[in-house]
């Protein structure tokens, strides 16, 4: 017996051997299939290790495909080879989505004081830049899901970091920005996009049988041997290549298929754990969408869930809709949206897989919309009964 299985049975766990290995903040040791971008993006940031700024670079592709795993894996590596004299931050702007905050994070990273709140933006910028100056590198800042900060705050840090170059003389920076949505470059001054695009790449989705070779990398780390088989691979691979080659959320799927195995003990994990794993993603998927959606949407969607409730089989008709929704606005005691804001929100929750709605002939009474609910009822009322207002309406 090898240590390592002796040291098991004591952990009890028959099915991982490092389960943190599929946690979606591990860097895995190869990342198969992103060769290309991996030798591009080397080859755009290698100049720092001759001392010259690298260009900026504008990372685009659907969620999942691989970017954020890439750009830490390159420069993992660039920062060993260039031996103190190359640094790099990696800063989420969806965890820190205002300029102040994004600031924040770098002056924490430079070792520069900055209050939680209450300095001018041009005096942290200030800050910043002579802080930069101490510094005798080059620096490479990654400012992952770039978009949440624009959309929100505009382009001021991107305007900053691609211009403060001129005012320094020791330190040299370059920024990577990451998106996975290129509508935002809408909100770019044509200057911060020409610069920040100096280099562009581009991370196509992965297709089924690229997921399931990379699925069964990630699980010969994670798991142990024979836990995991190669139809469940080829199983979750199938599922998440379907949902855009979203490569997190087979992972996703696999870790939670493995934790519902761990639980029941069993020995393996089966293609039923595969399905009762999404399942449960998808069910909290549709729960969180619900909580984040707008009063008067819930309210729309409550209609519809307490006529689907109590209707039985009669059809749920727009007209119905809208007499229930005016009956809750009421009871919350709050003015109606007009009817035609209802379409649009109908059209909405039809548009996100919540209702399917289908326009059906009344003959010479013209045209009207039937709606049913698209995910199951127990989710939905879930996802409404967070709200406060909304569960003191339909909850009783
Ligand atoms: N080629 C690959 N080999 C192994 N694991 C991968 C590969 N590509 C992606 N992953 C894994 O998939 C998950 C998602 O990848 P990553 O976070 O890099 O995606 P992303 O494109 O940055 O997505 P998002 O836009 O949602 O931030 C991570 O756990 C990552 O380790």
């Amino acid at each position: 017996m090898s240590l390592e299985e002796i040291f098991d049975q004591y952990l009890g766990s028959r099915i991982y051997k490092a389960r943190e290995k599929l946690l979606p903040d591990y860097v895995p040791e190869d990342l198969p299939h992103r060769d290309e971008q991996i030798k591009r993006l080397a080859l755009t940031l290698a100049p720092a290790l001759s001392g010259s700024r690298p260009s900026n670079v504008f990372i685009y592709g659907l969620t999942g495909t691989g970017k954020t795993a890439v750009t830490k894996y390159v420069l993992r590596r660039l920062a060993e080879k260039g031996g103190g004299r190359i640094e790099y931050v990696y800063i989420n702007c969806r965890q820190n989505n205002t300029s102040y905050r994004v600031l924040a994070e770098l002056g924490k990273f430079l070792g520069v004081k900055i209050p939680f709140t209450g300095l001018a933006l041009g005096e942290v910028m200030k800050r910043i830049t002579q802080a930069l100056d101490r510094k005798h590198r080059i620096l490479i800042v990654v400012l992952d899901e770039v978009d949440n900060l624009v959309k929100r705050n505009g382009d001021d840090v991107l305007y900053y970091l691609t211009r403060v170059n001129e005012q320094l003389t020791n330190t040299r920076v370059s920024v990577i920005g990451i998106t996975n949505d290129l509508k935002f470059t809408e909100f770019l001054d044509a200057r911060v996009k020409s610069s920040l695009g100096e280099e562009e790449l581009v991370f196509p989705p992965y297709n089924a049988i690229q997921l399931e070779d990379i699925l069964r990398r990630r699980a010969k780390e994670a798991f142990h041997e024979g836990v995991v088989s190669d139809a469940v691979i080829k199983k979750v691979a199938a599922i998440a290549a379907r949902q855009n080659g979203d490569c997190r959320l087979a992972l996703d799927i696999l870790l939670k298929a493995a934790d519902i195995a761990e639980r029941e003990r069993a020995s393996e994990v089966t293609e039923a754990h595969v399905d009762k794993a999404r399942n449960e993603i998808e069910k909290n998927l549709t729960v969180d969408v619900i909580k984040t959606m707008p009063l008067h949407v819930k309210l729309v969607l409550a209609s519809i869930y307490l006529l689907t409730k109590e209707g039985g089989a009669k059809t749920i008709t727009t007209g119905l809709i809208y007499d229930k929704y005016k009956e809750l606005v009421t009871k919350v005691g709050i003015e109606p949206v007009t009817s035609r804001r209802i379409t649009d929100i109908l059209n909405e929750l039809d548009m996100a897989g919540i209702i399917n709605a289908r326009v059906i002939s009344l003959g010479r009474y013209g045209r009207t919309k039937v709606v049913a609910l698209g995910v199951p009822l127990k989710n939905v009322e879930e996802g409404l009964l967070s709200d406060i207002v909304i569960s003191a309406v339909i909850g009783g």
